[in-house]
């Protein structure tokens, strides 16, 4: 395949980007790396075996791409430097490691950004393309390249198949999120979901649905719609929630904007935070635009 981007110069980096992706898909088919590694990354989060294998082959074949600047990596502290190309590279090279250990589908989140030299650069302001290949059934891929929207599948004997994404976001009422901390989110969140799951008054609550898998509660968000939400908690560890917003909430904000949809921090768009740190956490909540809207206002309401 050779994905003709919108984009000068960045047919490489997709590139590197879909085979690197091939070679992870193909290493967890044959269930290489499915243990835990006796490392942590950056976070301080335990890794598996295949969280290196993945962070190795991005590394491999972008490095090797003349227009990727920097590579960074959740899986890595700092920002490596690989030639003086436009474009840097953030990456989650394994999303949902652990749920890849029990056969969940597991995947890959990619961000690219121009003029990213420093932490503070890789902010909404600056991507250029984003989203996020599933490691399932099947090796999928759903990214924005600028404004335009693609779904893309491989298959070992023709390769890649892509086609564009032309119809507005879908908006099922779907909740994605994981009530463990419930009892010490802010109250506002508390009040917002409960409210949307009452089935009182003959109104059909929304469904609650929970891969603990980003990428495949996002692949559903592309194809039905919804509201994945990551919020913060009172609990130690948890102050701005768990997700990372350069290697996680950007890419995934970018795409579900390049849709139509919407992001925020529960006061902004994740678009619009400014990044202080490459490993920095945040609130997420990503969904169409009417329950962002909705629960940015609950919020305010306090
Ligand atoms: O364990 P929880 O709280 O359900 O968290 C699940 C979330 O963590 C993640 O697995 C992210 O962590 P990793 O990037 O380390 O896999 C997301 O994919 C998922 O949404
Ligand atoms: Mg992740």
């Amino acid at each position: 395949m050779t994905f003709k981007s919108q984009l000068e110069n960045m047919d490489g980096i997709y590139q590197a980007l879909f085979s690197a992706a091939e070679k992870i898909y193909g290493e967890l088919k044959k269930g290489e790396g499915l243990k835990f590694a006796t490392s942590s990354n950056e976070s301080g989060d335990d890794q598996i075996e295949l969280d290196v294998i993945a962070d190795e082959a991005f590394f491999e074949t972008l490095s090797k791409d003349p227009y990727c600047r920097y590579v960074v990596s959740e899986e890595r502290p700092d920002m490596i430097k690989t030639s003086d190309g436009p474009y840097s590279v953030a990456l989650d090279p394994l999303d949902g490691s652990k749920s890849a250990l029990i056969g969940i589908p597991s995947g890959a989140i990619f961000g690219v950004w121009k003029n990213a030299d420093e932490a503070k650069d890789f902010h909404g302001g600056n991507i250029i393309s984003g989203g996020f290949f599933v490691f399932g059934m099947n090796l999928e891929v759903y990214f924005a390249d600028g404004d335009k929207v693609y779904k893309g599948q491989f298959d070992t004997d023709t390769g890649w198949t892509l086609v564009q994404l032309t119809e507005p976001m879908p908006s099922a009422d779907i909740l994605a999120i994981n009530g463990q901390m419930q009892t010490v989110w802010g109250q506002w969140l508390q009040d917002y979901v409960a409210e949307n799951l009452q089935a009182t008054n003959g109104k059909k609550p929304y469904n609650m649905r929970w891969f603990a898998s980003m990428v495949s509660d996002m692949k559903r968000m592309v194809l039905q719609g919804g509201l994945f939400a990551y919020p913060a908690a009172d609990f130690k560890g948890y102050e701005t929630g768990k997700l990372r917003l350069v290697y996680e909430a950007i890419p995934m904000a970018f795409l579900i904007h390049a849709m139509g949809g919407s992001s925020t921090n529960g006061d902004m768009s994740l678009l619009e935070m400014p990044v202080d740190k490459l490993h920095q956490k945040v609130p997420v909540f990503i969904g169409d635009k009417a329950k962002i809207e909705a629960l940015e206002a609950k919020k305010k309401a306090g």
